[in-house]
């Protein structure tokens, strides 16, 4: 079953096409939508919440059609927005409670739920003090928790790790994962990273220009990706030259090497190539992949 589907889904503005004749499906799970700024991550989930009508196109999402039945997927599906939209004055019990009402819950099932995901996504006391004060990873939590408080089948979650220094971006993706496994919620969730979705999704979209670039399940997207740097003591060409010969690609980055991992059996052949050639071995590290580097990946196939 598809959580969601588009066909030739379009979205124009006066000067550009931000979405242009999209076709994918989405299985249940965790699911990333990765593109660099402005490949149109945003008005896609617009228009898959009904707040944003197509140019062009169809979509359902959980069999419920955009153009017709947006009210009724709003009920169903948590959105994430990616800018700051929550008010300073109030706590952020307030908020989510208030939230919860809106979406029919009586007071006291909405007092209760809303106490429920505040502490599912982490926020402690501080959710008594007004949101005005809060850190930008707290603030990303409240988001998180006002999208979930209707006890929603799916969520939309765009760019939810913004502004978040390393430790938080970290305990974000956490949080992201959970919601998949533990709450049985799916999720799609936008990033300009490939590398950091790699750790939470079961499956990948690429847009580019609004066009679908690739959608694959999450272990096919890293073992055509991936690549791992290599630093040696010395001997760089020497062991270029090796590796080549064993059927590696290879390609030097200033001191170092750059190898596409075709498998377990590369990170070997790094090991014993130095090793046969009296090397020591400085680094050999697992790249993160910038969305650039899909992009240059399937210019090359494409050629
Ligand atoms: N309301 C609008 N009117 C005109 N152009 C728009 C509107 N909303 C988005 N666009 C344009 O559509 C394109 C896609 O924007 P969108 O916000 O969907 O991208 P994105 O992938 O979410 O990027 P970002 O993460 O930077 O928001 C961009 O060129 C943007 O300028």
């Amino acid at each position: 079953m598809h959580i969601l589907a588009t066909e030739g889904l379009t979205k124009r503005f006066p000067t550009v096409t931000a979405v242009d004749q999209l076709t994918v499906a989405v299985e249940p799970g965790v699911t990333g939508l990765v593109g660099a700024n402005g490949a149109g991550k945003s008005t896609l989930i617009k228009m898959l919440l009904g707040l944003l009508p197509p140019s062009g196109g169809r979509a359902r999402v959980l069999d419920l059609d955009i153009v017709s039945q947006g009210a009724e997927i709003r009920r169903f599906v948590g959105y994430m927005p990616e800018h700051e939209s929550l008010p300073p004055d109030v706590s952020a019990t307030e908020l989510v409670v208030h939230l919860a009402r809106m979406s029919g819950l009586p007071r006291v099932a909405a007092r209760e739920r809303a106490a429920d995901v505040l502490r599912h996504v982490g926020l402690a006391e501080e959710r008594y003090r007004p949101i005005g004060g809060y850190s930008t990873g707290m603030k990303q939590r409240v988001k998180l928790a006002q999208a979930l408080v209707h006890d929603p089948k799916l969520i939309f979650l765009d760019e939810p790790t913004n502004g978040l220094d390393p430790r938080g971006r970290d305990e974000m993706l956490t949080l992201i994962r959970r919601i998949g496994t533990e709450f049985g919620i799916s999720v799609l969730v936008t990033s300009h990273l490939l590398g950091e979705l790699e750790r939470v999704c079961d499956h990948v979209i690429v847009i580019d220009g609004g066009r679908l670039l690739r959608s694959s399940a999450i272990g096919e997207f890293t073992q055509a990706t991936q690549t791992v740097t290599v630093e040696v003591d010395e001997g760089l060409d020497d062991l270029a030259e090796r590796l080549t010969a064993g059927g590696q690609t290879v390609s030097p980055q200033g001191r170092m090497l750059v190898v596409k991992v075709l498998g377990p059996e590369t990170y070997d052949a790094v090991r014993d190539a130095a090793a046969d050639l009296g090397l020591c071995l400085i680094r050999l590290e697992q790249n993160r992949h910038r969305i650039e580097d899909v992009f240059r990946e399937e210019a090359s196939t494409r050629v």
